[in-house]
């Protein structure tokens, strides 16, 4: 460990949640390492670490003894944009700062959205089970999917994430329709959106309807049986935000009953799935397995933006991307 470098906490070195193999270096000029694997074993090694890394697939459990034992803790920096995984007030307690990497995950994250729309929308899925297969056919009604063109998209939560979807589904002629907490009037002017101030005129409207929303008290369950009552049969939905915005046994009745026509989900809970469950079943469903930021690209961009707050802490300086307003 370099003792002149200032101290950091990493879940991990490598494998599957841990700081990428690529990034260690660029790390490794900035920081002084220390993985959790090593902290458990030698706390002494804790007390002069004064940023973390975490990344939330792992559901850090940033707790109360964990904050003890790093007295100088100036920020956690956590990769992604979503903090739900974090109790910030505690935190926030110990006087440390939360730093999420919200621009970072923009464009991946987006494109991930329009793949699940066109995913669901083409049946590709079962298309390409029927192209692979040994029996396959010229031509099977089961690939004759939705159209996107002239089609309305439903864009719930139009933060950055929800407007770079809105300039996709532009590119792709949608018509484009968007609940949010405040009007967000020059996004809607450069796309062409329509302000729904009820989720339920959005809903009724919608061919496609995208939840982009953080999971908060407020949007825990927002989408529940009277929201898919609200919706159209043929309408199909699609999730990139957290699992938990969706009662997902109501989304599971509205899928079995016809209420709605499919789902395509990044998201879900718990994650994974427990391998029996309904909706691994069903042939209106597409899962991706929470991976609207696994891009090189976006990884490189998470730890840069994540670097620049621990940099910022280190320096006494306002930290960029801190999450406030818990
Ligand atoms: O889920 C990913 C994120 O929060 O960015």
């Amino acid at each position: 460990m370099n003792k002149e470098l200032p101290g950091a906490l990493v879940e991990e070195i490598g494998g599957t949640i841990g700081v990428m193999e690529e990034h260690v270096d660029f790390l490794k000029e900035r920081f002084s390492l220390i993985t959790m694997k090593e902290f458990k074993e030698n706390k002494e090694h804790l007390a002069d670490k004064i940023v973390c890394i975490f990344n939330w697939a792992n559901k850090p459990d940033v707790n109360s003894e964990l904050l003890k034992a790093l007295p100088r803790l100036k920020v956690i920096a956590s990769a992604g944009a979503g903090v739900d995984h974090l109790d910030i007030k505690m935190i926030s307690s110990y006087g440390v700062k939360v730093a999420n990497t919200p621009h970072a995950v923009t464009n991946s994250t987006a494109d991930l959205a329009m793949t699940l729309l066109l995913v669901a929308a083409r049946n590709f899925m079962e298309a390409h089970q029927i192209a692979v297969s040994p029996n396959t056919v010229r031509f099977h009604a089961n690939w004759v999917g939705g159209d996107i063109t002239g089609m309305t998209l439903g864009i719930v939560g139009m933060g950055r994430i929800g407007y770079k979807i809105a300039q996709r589904a532009k590119a792709f002629e949608m018509k484009i329709l968007y609940h949010n907490r405040h009007r967000r009037p020059e996004e809607e002017k450069s796309v062409g959106a329509s302000y729904c101030e009820r989720l339920d005129d959005l809903l009724q409207q919608s061919d496609y309807v995208m939840l982009v929303v953080n999971l908060s008290p407020e949007t825990e369950k927002l989408m529940g049986k009277h929201e898919f009552q609200m919706m159209k049969p043929s309408a199909m939905l699609i999730n990139i935000s957290r699992g938990l915005v969706v009662d997902q046994e109501a989304l599971v009745e509205a899928l079995e009953t016809g209420q709605i026509k499919a789902a395509a989900l990044d998201v879900t809970y718990p994650e994974p799935l427990p391998r029996d469950h309904p909706l691994l079943k069903m042939s209106n469903v597409v899962l991706a397995p929470h991976m609207g930021t696994a891009t090189r690209g976006a990884l490189r961009l998470m730890m840069e933006e994540m670097v620049q707050s621990m940099m910022d802490a280190v320096n006494g300086l306002p930290v960029s991307n801190e999450v406030t307003g818990f």
